[in-house]
């Protein structure tokens, strides 16, 4: 699990190391990662132009400059605001023979060190100008300039990074926005209690039935899902909620014939009141928003089990407020919006994706799993994941069926909701990586390639 700073604690930490060791060196110690990344994207090419900006990135950008210069490579800076330029940075590099130029020129790489931490916004015009003229690849210093670096918004001008070489720990931009491959040197800073995490495949603990277990002590999911007109939606969350774990799983809904020809192991009944114990249910996926969709959602969030409600269950939690009453407050809930949900639930996502879902888990008393291509889960105790696409390719329809069915099983199986919720978000991407194989892949696909996605994941 790798931990995530907001930039106030990245700072402060920093100012803690700098008070104990000698001046200058961790600037030094973060440059020479970064020329090391340099020669390493250089692959024997000469040419390096460094973007220099009016603080410390800049500095960071000027030695990064002097080592490559010590190593033979030709250098040129761009000082977007001279008088400002890091005083040492400089000095050293001038010492060094590095050349102080207007523009761009035609380098083999391009060294962004215009700002990191302390960015505002965009890339202001002067910097969006020269930006503008480069075309060889971009080592960004920290994190590509322009970007957000606490929400990862992009509101304007902004690098297009091939590389980012960042120091210390990750920060939000990281995590929220493209910045290329990132590499993280290590300068001695020890921060704790992370922001949010990432989760990695290390730090995902499967549940597989033990020796003792049979088909109700895994966890029985019931999947209240599908209509007369969209039965595929429940076929989706039922097929993912079958093959996510070795639980039982119970199907109460209008499109029963459909889910038993097609997963003939569920066990189907045509209404949530005669579907007998469940450990947890989904609730939503194409079930339509009518009054008898209200009933079914009302039946479960008062079933006293972890529920998952998804899409329709959504849009009836915010267009019904009296539904909430009917919640078991001690009973776990996840909520699965995309941005038009979510919004329709509590208002607009705005530029703080992670925080926009802190601040529903806490309102709803729920984990939230705010979809997009870097996927948000916050819990109500303020504990937060961000989840990465690694490709666009579970961007399909049926997708967020699919999810809903493999959080409502591990959800069943015991599993912490909001792990539930970042388990599920992991194996959903690795799922579609896997089924797509480097062509589109339908939702089907996607869920049929579940089991691969588990063994990928169980053996490493
Ligand atoms: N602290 C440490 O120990 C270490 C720090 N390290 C390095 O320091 C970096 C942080 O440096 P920093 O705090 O000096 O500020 P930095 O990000 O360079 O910005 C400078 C100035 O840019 C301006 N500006 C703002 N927004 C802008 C925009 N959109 N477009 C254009 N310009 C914009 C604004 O100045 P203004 O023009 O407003 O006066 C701002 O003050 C950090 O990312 C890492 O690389 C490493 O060496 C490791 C050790
Ligand atoms: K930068």
């Amino acid at each position: 699990m790798r931990g995530v700073w907001h930039t106030e604690r990245v700072k402060s930490a920093e100012e803690e190391l700098m008070a104990v060791v000698p001046p200058g060196s961790l600037m030094r110690k973060a440059a020479f990662g970064v020329a090391t990344h340099a020669l390493r994207l250089l692959a024997g090419r000469r040419r390096v132009t460094l973007l220099v900006g009016a603080g410390n990135n800049g500095g960071d950008a000027l030695w990064a400059g002097y080592f490559l210069r010590r190593r033979g490579v030709a250098v040129s800076a761009v000082l977007l605001n001279p008088a400002k330029a890091h005083a040492e940075g400089l000095a050293a590099f001038r010492r060094v023979g590095g050349r102080i130029v207007s523009e761009v020129g035609s380098p083999d790489l391009v060294i962004d060190g215009i700002v990191g931490l302390s960015a505002r916004g965009p890339l202001r015009p002067q910097a969006a100008a020269l930006v503008d003229t480069v075309t060889a690849p971009i080592l960004a210093v920290d994190l590509p300039s322009g970007i957000d670096p606490d929400t990862g918004e992009i509101s304007g001008p902004h690098v297009k990074a091939h590389t980012t070489v960042t120091f210390g720990c990750l920060k939000p931009v990281h995590a929220l926005a493209d910045c290329g491959e990132v590499h993280l040197v290590d300068i001695g800073l020890r921060p704790v209690d992370p922001d949010f995490v990432l989760l990695d495949r290390e730090d995902i603990a499967w549940p597989v039935p033990g020796p003792s277990d049979d088909k109700y002590t895994q966890g029985v999911t019931g999947v209240a899902a599908g209509s007369a007109t969209y039965p595929g939606a429940a076929v989706l969350s039922t097929g993912a909620a079958v093959l996510a774990t070795s639980g039982m799983v119970r199907y109460a809904g209008p499109a029963a014939d459909a889910i038993r020809a097609r997963w003939p192991e569920t066990i189907c009944t045509g209404s949530t009141t005669d579907a007998g114990r469940v450990q947890a249910w989904v609730v939503g996926p194409g079930m339509g928003t009518g009054t008898s969709s209200a009933e079914v959602v009302r039946f479960v969030l008062d079933a006293g089990v972890p529920v998952i409600a998804d899409a329709d269950a959504i849009t009836l939690l915010a267009s019904t407020p009296s539904l909430w009453d009917a919640r078991d407050p001690d009973a776990a809930l996840v909520l699965t919006p995309h941005d038009r949900e979510f919004e329709r639930l509590a208002g607009p996502v705005g530029p703080d994706r992670v925080a926009a879902a802190r601040k529903a888990a806490r309102r709803f008393n729920a984990v939230v799993l705010l979809k997009g291509h870097r996927t948000v889960v916050a819990a109500p105790d303020g504990r937060a994941l961000v989840n990465s696409a690694t490709s666009s390719w579970p961007a399909t329809a049926g997708s967020g069926d699919v999810l809903s069915g493999i959080i409502g099983a591990l959800l069943a199986s015991g599993l912490d909701p909001f792990l539930a919720a970042g388990y599920g978000a992991y194996l959903h991407v690795l799922a579609a990586e896997l089924g797509a194989d480097g062509a589109p892949v339908p939702a089907s696909g996607l869920m049929t390639a579940i089991p691969d996605a588990i063994r990928a994941l169980r053996r490493s």
